[in-house]
């Protein structure tokens, strides 16, 4: 077996309140995999497991077989998290430099510096002196110092502008030519879209979908049914529609997601509902991607 990250069955509570419920997956050496979802969705919990730096409630994770929190894992991982804490009063470059002397066989510094964009004033600042988007470079650099296997990014382009992301994930698609495994959170569909091999979507602690982009966007990217209702109709007596396979309301519209208009049209109007302005919505990618989140928000 190839699979050097797994989880097995991994809840984490916090108090009463399970932020991770019961997760198990498997990633490949060489993948690139998106964990994705919306605020509160349980992805940095289980990037912290993951990391051995929380532990879990129950279930199991092992990283290249072994315990999370061994050195010999911890040898050959990276991660970058949301927070980057450093020293503030060392320069840029003795940070990377006291990084890369934890590890048996560092990135050079060179290297670094391609990949992560970092420019000779950059290093010479003083960490305290860094910009938001400057400050996750360094801690990107921090992540690779290593030259690690398995690369951990927590939400890895906010702050970064336009330029700095095409970079970073340009830096991506060269790591996974390196045979790198990578496994990033993000908010943005897009961003997994463009650059994963694999999505693992997250709501509400849960893994809700998996697969390959283009399968994700092909569950995802319905066809909608809308219309402005002139009478009182509940969703869940249009969601009994034997073609509606999602209902909701927006700005005074009702939305049946389905994958047949033709045949959830004939279906609205035998039942004779009063309804008016009726369209058909192609449902774009984005939309779809929240309509799924909101609607398991309202179950
Ligand atoms: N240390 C903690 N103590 C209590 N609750 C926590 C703790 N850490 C996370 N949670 C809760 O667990 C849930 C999942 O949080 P988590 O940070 O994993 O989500 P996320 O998907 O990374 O969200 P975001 O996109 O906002 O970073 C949230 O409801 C959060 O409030």
């Amino acid at each position: 077996m190839n699979a050097i990250v797994l989880l097995e069955d991994v809840t984490k509570a916090f108090k009463n309140k399970k932020a991770v419920d019961d997760v198990s997956f498997s990633i490949n050496k060489g993948e690139v995999v998106a964990i994705l979802g919306p605020n509160g969705a349980g992805k940095t919990t289980t990037i912290m497991m993951m990391l051995g730096l929380l532990k879990p409630t129950s279930g199991e994770i092992k990283l290249f077989n072994m315990d999370p929190k061994e050195k010999r894992v911890r040898e050959r991982i990276g991660a970058m998290l949301q927070e980057v804490s450093v020293i503030d009063a060392l320069k840029v470059i003795e940070i990377i430099q006291l990084f890369r002397s934890y590890y048996p066989n560092p990135m050079s510094v060179e290297e670094l510096i391609v990949c992560t964009g970092l420019s000779d004033a950059d290093l010479k600042k003083r960490a305290e002196k860094l910009s938001g988007g400057q400050k996750r470079r360094l801690g990107f650099a921090l992540a690779l110092a290593g030259d690690p296997e398995l690369v951990f990014l927590d939400e890895p382009t906010v702050g970064m502008d336009i330029t700095a992301r095409k970079q970073f994930w340009q830096t991506i698609s060269h790591l996974k030519e390196q045979g790198k495994t990578i496994i990033f959170t993000t908010h943005y569909l897009q961003e997994a879209d463009d650059v994963a091999d694999r999505i693992l979507l997250f709501h509400r602690g849960t893994i809700v979908e998996e697969g390959a982009p283009k399968e994700i966007k092909m569950k995802l990217s319905k066809q909608s049914v809308s219309f402005v209702s002139e009478e009182e109709l509940t969703i869940a007596e249009l969601a009994l529609l034997p073609n509606a396979s999602n209902v909701y309301q927006k700005d005074g519209r009702i939305y049946i997601v389905t994958d047949n208009t033709d045949k959830i049209l004939a279906e609205v109007f035998e039942k004779k509902y009063k309804i008016s302005s009726i369209q058909i919505e192609q449902g774009r990618l984005d939309e779809a991607f929240e309509q799924l989140t909101n609607n398991r928000e309202a179950i």
